[in-house]
């Protein structure tokens, strides 16, 4: 008999005919509920007679789980994991897999867009272009600062920042700063990365880049004391998880002047609240998560999950799993 799975992310037509060939496959859609209660309350009960699941964006916390005693495996159409309770996962004896590598370079690319585009002022100035503003030549008002040659700090260099490292070294010139708890000797080999202090890199960087994943560790890794510790003319980049940084925190910082700007693609609130005081501040550029959001990437991911899924259920899955240790039980 083939397993059962649940898919609660609308996916590509040939990454369901392929789910389709290999399962039996129930759909649970949050576009199909009033509210997103009664969205997670479907999947929750659909989850208990199912062994696989496919989706993402939808927090899946122990209580979720407690009926689902057939599941075997969760996919998660992302890289990011801070969705599960991965150590209960792995005592429940469920695989949790996920898609590194395939959206490394569309992420990337999003921040060193956010990159150029704070430091540029790029939004700001197009939206001053279409208001009627540009009545004659720009001056002073309307100019931003270099990028090139600049220092770069990255917190938290692995492969997305790894691919930010080498834009930053090999196209811009940048000087780059990183934390890690382990050396990325590989980064600091080819371009020249240099592992320091967070309250090193706070202070000599220009452009402050967030890409660790979402831990107890790095939950408001970035608080009030560090935006402090910042230059007044950097500018802070965050396309990790929204709660690495502390908002209300950020949100001081950029009124106030302690720092001189921030390219945002990530909130604690996803979508950011309209009422968001960021939405009215010309020095902030936000994104609505759209890191990895492009045609080529958003389908390689789909497909790789599925794949996982699939794997995973057939258990001959060794890449991509998030609890390698539970494949030892
Ligand atoms: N905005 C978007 O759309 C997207 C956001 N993301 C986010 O980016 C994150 C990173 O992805 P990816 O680069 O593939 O992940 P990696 O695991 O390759 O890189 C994460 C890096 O963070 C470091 N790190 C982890 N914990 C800490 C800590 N406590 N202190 C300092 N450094 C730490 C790790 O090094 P070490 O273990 O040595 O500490 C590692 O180098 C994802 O988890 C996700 O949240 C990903 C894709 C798209
Ligand atoms: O993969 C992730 O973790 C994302 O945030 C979306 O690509």
């Amino acid at each position: 008999m083939q397993p059962r799975i649940v898919v609660y992310k609308s996916l590509p037509a040939d990454v369901l005919a392929y789910l389709r060939e290999h399962t039996h496959v129930d759909t649970v859609y949050p576009e199909q509920f009033d509210s997103r209660e009664a969205f997670v309350a479907a999947l929750a009960e659909s989850l208990t007679q199912a062994d696989g699941a496919i989706g993402a964006s939808v927090k899946i916390p122990p209580s979720m789980l407690e009926s689902a005693k057939r599941l075997r495996v969760l996919s998660t159409v992302s890289v990011g994991i801070d969705n599960f309770d991965v150590p209960d996962l792995t005592r429940r004896g469920i695989v949790l897999t996920h898609t590194p590598d395939v959206l490394t370079e569309s992420t990337a690319d999003t921040v060193f867009a956010l990159i150029l585009a704070t430091a540029r002022r790029v939004v700001e100035l197009a939206d001053w272009v279409k208001a009627g503003h540009w009545k004659g030549s720009i001056g002073e008002a309307q100019y931003g600062v270099e990028v090139q040659g600049k220092t770069l700090g990255i917190v938290g260099l692995g492969r997305i920042g790894g691919a930010l490292a080498r834009r930053a070294a090999l196209g811009f010139n940048m000087r780059v700063l990183y934390t890690n708890r382990s050396r990325n000797e590989a980064a600091e080999r080819a371009y020249g990365a240099r592992r320091v202090e967070l309250a090193r890199l706070l202070g000599e960087s220009d452009f402050v880049c967030l890409q660790v994943p979402l831990t107890d560790e790095t939950r408001h890794l970035i608080g009030a004391r560090e935006l402090r510790s910042m230059k007044r003319s950097a500018i802070l980049i965050n396309a990790s998880r929204g709660a690495t940084v502390d908002e209300a925190a950020i949100i001081a910082a950029l009124s106030d002047g302690t720092i001189a700007g921030a390219g945002l693609d990530v909130f604690e609130e996803e979508p950011l609240p309209v009422d968001s005081p960021l939405l009215r501040m010309k020095n902030v550029v936000a994104l609505p998560h759209i890191g990895s959001a492009t045609h080529e990437t958003r389908h390689a991911m789909a497909r790789c999950a599925a794949e996982n899924l699939v794997d995973a259920l057939a258990n001959r899955l060794s890449r991509n799993v998030a609890n390698p240790d539970v494949l030892k039980s």
